[in-house]
């Protein structure tokens, strides 16, 4: 396995040109947060947001609507339910979550479906929490897009069937490469399993164990991705580089870090990265 370093960060994260608007950096679309879990959403979406993304839509239950907005009013919102609605936002944009706060009753469902059935091959899909489960459980065909699966352990194994204590690196890339996508394996020393390498994270500890780290994540990818998107699989191991990356420096004087935390340094970490390339 490859350990990710500071430099493969650093060379990734772009000084912004001059000459760009909100539409050179991406837009992304969040799905997820019923009535029960819109925290999980709300965390992804700004975690989105403050990664860089130029345009952020939150899909939701609208019982999240107001809370959505007041936290960050840089995104917009739709309804998750309302099929029409969000077949034509799907169409508008360059990278998609699912899962975060999903849940997995039958309107989740036809929301996970609606998204597979609608999403282009050209297009980013990051799949976690909920949707991973939904997955595993109705045994769903996978769509044809650049899918990105963000599992912690216990998802892993729902997913590939492979038990917690036997999650071995030869197993685990044999499903990688039957689910033909990357699959970010979220938990103490993360592994990410792409067609070509393996990466593993040296970075993160006890500190980041709160509800809504990993959903966190799920925007950082996303909008790393659509803004470095020249190499996909770089731009996803950075996003879960800066994210623990915050984690330790916060973790230095805190003994815990909570999601809100991390996704406010976002911004500032990306300045140190980018600003390391251009002294390296
Ligand atoms: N604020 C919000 O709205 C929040 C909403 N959320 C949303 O909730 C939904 C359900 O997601 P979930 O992760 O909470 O539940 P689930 O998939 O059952 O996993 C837990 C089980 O797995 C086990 N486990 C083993 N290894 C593990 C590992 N490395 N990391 C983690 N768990 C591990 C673990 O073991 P135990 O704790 O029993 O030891 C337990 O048995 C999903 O949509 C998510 O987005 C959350 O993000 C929280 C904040
Ligand atoms: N002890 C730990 N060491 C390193 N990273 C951790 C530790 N505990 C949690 N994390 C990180 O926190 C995140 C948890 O993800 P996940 O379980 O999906 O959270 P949630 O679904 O609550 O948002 C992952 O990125 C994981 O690597
Ligand atoms: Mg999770």
């Amino acid at each position: 396995m490859q350990i990710i370093t500071e430099k493969l960060v650093s060379k990734t994260i772009k000084k912004r040109a001059s000459n760009t608007h909100k539409g050179s950096f991406g837009r992304v679309l969040t799905v997820g947060g019923n009535a029960q879990f819109g925290g999980a959403i709300i965390l992804s979406s700004s975690a989105a947001v403050y990664s860089g993304c130029g345009l952020v839509t939150t899909a939701t239950d609208p019982t999240n609507f107001a809370s959505l907005h007041a936290r960050l009013p840089e995104a917009m919102v739709i309804d998750f339910n309302a099929g029409q609605e969000l077949t034509e936002m799907l169409a508008k944009v360059d990278a998609v979550v699912i899962g975060p706060g999903l849940g997995e009753d039958a309107k989740a469902l036809q929301t996970l479906t609606l998204v597979f059935k609608t999403i282009r091959a050209e297009q980013i899909l990051i799949i976690d929490g909920s949707a991973i489960d939904l997955i595993a459980s109705h045994h769903l065909a996978l769509p044809n897009a650049k899918l990105i699966f963000t599992p912690h352990e216990m998802e892993w194994q729902r997913l590939s069937g492979i038990p917690i204590g036997q999650q071995s690196e030869a197993k685990n890339k044999v499903v990688q490469q039957e689910l033909n996508g990357i699959v970010v394996l979220k938990k103490h020393h993360t592994e990410i399993y792409t067609d070509e390498k393996t990466f593993q994270l040296h970075l993160g500890g006890p500190e980041m164990a709160t509800g809504g780290m990993g959903d966190t994540l799920t925007g950082m990818i996303a909008a790393f991705s659509t803004q470095f998107s020249s190499e996909l699989v770089a731009a996803v191991v950075s996003a879960t580089y800066v994210h623990s990356f915050i984690a330790d420096q916060l973790g230095k004087t805190q003994y815990v870090t909570l999601p809100h935390q991390i996704i406010e340094h976002i911004p500032q970490a990306m300045a140190h990265f980018a600003a390391s390339k251009t002294n390296a």
